[in-house]
């Protein structure tokens, strides 16, 4: 397919608007075509569009939605090498991880397909009326999940394709019932015209309403600003930078009528270290540990940015497995030449501070390539210096010393909300463990043992969310099946006659869906 630059606004390609081009991650030149960033008028159209597909949409049988995702899936497997080698061009991602990310965009489009022919999305809820009960009736009473209305989602920078234009965020917003506006992330508009045109295509086969899905261009943040005060518009997914996600909270929280935002931000994963394990096998621990901390240039919200240990011979063989291993990693291409200008800053930042020393450091690179750092600092100084808590996007990591593990316990207290958090353990650790839980379930959206939080499983128990700034809403996760949730909200129905039911409410139950009945589920 022959990029065209354009938006893509009810299935067609349209705007004139401001003119920019994409930029080559790896040599940081502009690459063809021109691509027009968004105007007013598009993204009034798209959201009055997407508002007229609304109610056609969401009442679509949950066969046909599947359907529909499926056609998707096809259609961006159907573009071929074309996309991986554009995606790799605008992003500096290698083939390999491209080709898995697809693989993972497709199974995520596929599982919400299966989460509608399933069924329990709609939580279903009837208390049937009680007449005769005694001092007062009961009346008749059904709850069902509706769709709440077009969806923004902005394409996130680092997955080009699992978090973007059809990543997780589309995925369960259409499967929820609900038209997407996407808003394409300026570092890889290539990539995001052509999935957004297998989204076209799959909506056209599909005779969807043509509003169920745009897609928008922009170089800055004006049409992204413009989209979320939107009246249109109900929800926003958005996964990115603290300093965006956190603009667009405030600007969805000042419109005259109020909408969520579910932003996945900033998040620095820590990874404690118990003493058995450390000392059964701290030097492996630490190889582990530099594979998970410079796959993808670091460039994961899951990155292990945190190390808690206490000081000892099993954490001495923990940063000398670590140091070698990262002095012979490879520099990598960085997204975009500002996430890798913002990296250097983050690493500089940390070398300049009187209280932290240098480990070790991966080996030298290109202009754009990011290389790995490994910092260590005691216990002391983190809790008195909130600023080492700052994330540093890419393949730098601060390991914390601690006398004991009540210093580990201390510095885990002040850290903020995240979305993950790793024990590495030995059985003789387990009480340590078990104490440090339900600290680090008030902190984190997923506890996960022996292993890093990277490359996160699509799955139906799958948390990939966090209390804040990991997310801007804890309840929930950007991940996973559960995700759909974002985008319903519960309805009740009380004394309705049947025939004025919706199906899934009806009682002979024609959709076979699974139910709850007076508080039980259905037999
Ligand atoms: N923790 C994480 O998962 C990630 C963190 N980052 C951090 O963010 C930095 C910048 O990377 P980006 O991916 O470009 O993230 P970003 O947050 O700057 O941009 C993401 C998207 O949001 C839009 N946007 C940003 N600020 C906005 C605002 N005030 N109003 C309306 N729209 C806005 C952008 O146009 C873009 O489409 C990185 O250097 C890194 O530090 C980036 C990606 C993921
Ligand atoms: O580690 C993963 O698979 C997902 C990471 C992620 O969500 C992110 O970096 O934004």
């Amino acid at each position: 397919m022959t990029l065209t630059g354009r938006n893509i606004i009810g299935g067609r390609p349209e705007g004139e608007g401001t003119a920019f081009r994409a930029v080559a991650a790896a040599t940081g030149r502009e690459i063809e075509p021109t691509f027009h960033a968004a105007t007013a008028d598009d993204v009034d159209r798209a959201c009055a569009l997407a508002d007229q597909a609304f109610d056609a949409y969401r009442e679509t049988d949950p066969e046909r939605r599947a359907a529909f995702l499926e056609a998707i899936a096809q259609a961006i497997l159907d573009i071929g090498d074309s996309l991986i080698v554009r995606c790799m061009e605008e992003s500096g991602l290698p083939r390999a991880r491209l080709e898995g990310e697809r693989g993972r965009t497709v199974g995520q489009l596929r599982m919400f397909a299966g989460v509608l022919r399933e069924g329990s999305f709609l939580g279903v809820r009837i208390d049937p009326a009680l007449p005769d009960r005694q001092p007062l009736p009961r009346p008749d009473l059904r709850l069902r999940n509706v769709a709440v209305g077009p969806v923004a989602v902005f394409g996130a920078s680092n997955f080009p394709l699992a978090f973007s234009v059809a990543g997780g965020d589309t995925a369960s917003a259409l499967a929820a019932g609900c038209p997407v506006v996407a808003k394409a992330h300026p570092a890889h508009p290539g990539t995001s015209e052509l999935v957004g045109a297998a989204v076209a295509k799959a909506a056209a086969q599909c005779g969807m309403p043509e509003g169920v899905f745009s897609l928008l261009f922009d170089d800055g943040i004006v049409v992204g600003q413009r989209l979320v005060s939107d009246s249109r518009i109900a929800a926003v997914g958005f996964t990115g930078s603290r300093t965006g996600g956190t603009a667009l909270m405030k600007l969805a929280a000042e419109r005259p009528v109020p909408i969520p935002v579910y932003a996945e931000m900033s998040s620095i994963n820590p990874v404690v270290l118990l003493p058995d394990a450390l000392a059964s096998r701290g030097g492996a621990i630490g190889k582990a540990f530099v594979g998970a901390l410079t796959l993808g240039s670091g460039q994961f919200c899951t990155n292990p940015g945190l190390v808690l240990a206490v000081e000892g011979a099993g954490l001495d063989a923990f940063l000398s497995g670590a140091a070698a291993a990262l002095e012979g990693v490879a520099a990598q291409t960085m997204l975009t030449p500002g996430i890798h200008r913002t990296y250097c800053a983050g690493v500089a930042a940390l070398e300049a501070n009187e209280a932290v020393t240098l480990l070790a450091r991966g080996r030298g690179g290109g202009e754009t390539q990011g290389q790995a750092a490994l910092f260590a600092t005691s216990a002391a100084a983190f809790l008195a210096d909130h600023r080492l808590e700052a994330e540093v996007f890419g393949a730098a990591s601060l390991v914390v010393r601690c006398r004991d593990i009540g210093e580990i316990r201390a510095v885990l207290a002040r850290l903020e909300g995240q979305l993950t958090a790793a024990l590495h353990m030995e059985p003789g650790d387990h009480e340590a463990a078990r104490a440090l839980l339900p600290m680090l379930e008030r902190r984190v959206g997923r506890i996960l043992v022996n292993g890093f939080g990277t490359g996160v499983e699509v799955g139906h128990a799958m948390v990939h969310g966090g209390p804040y700034p990991a997310t801007s809403d804890g309840r929930t996760t950007s991940v996973g099946s559960l995700a759909i949730q974002h985008f319903l909200r519960p309805v009740c129905y009380q004394d309705l006659p049947d025939t004025l039911l919706p199906r899934e409410l009806q009682q002979a139950n024609p959709l076979g869906i699974p139910r709850r009945i007076d508080g039980r589920h259905e037999a």
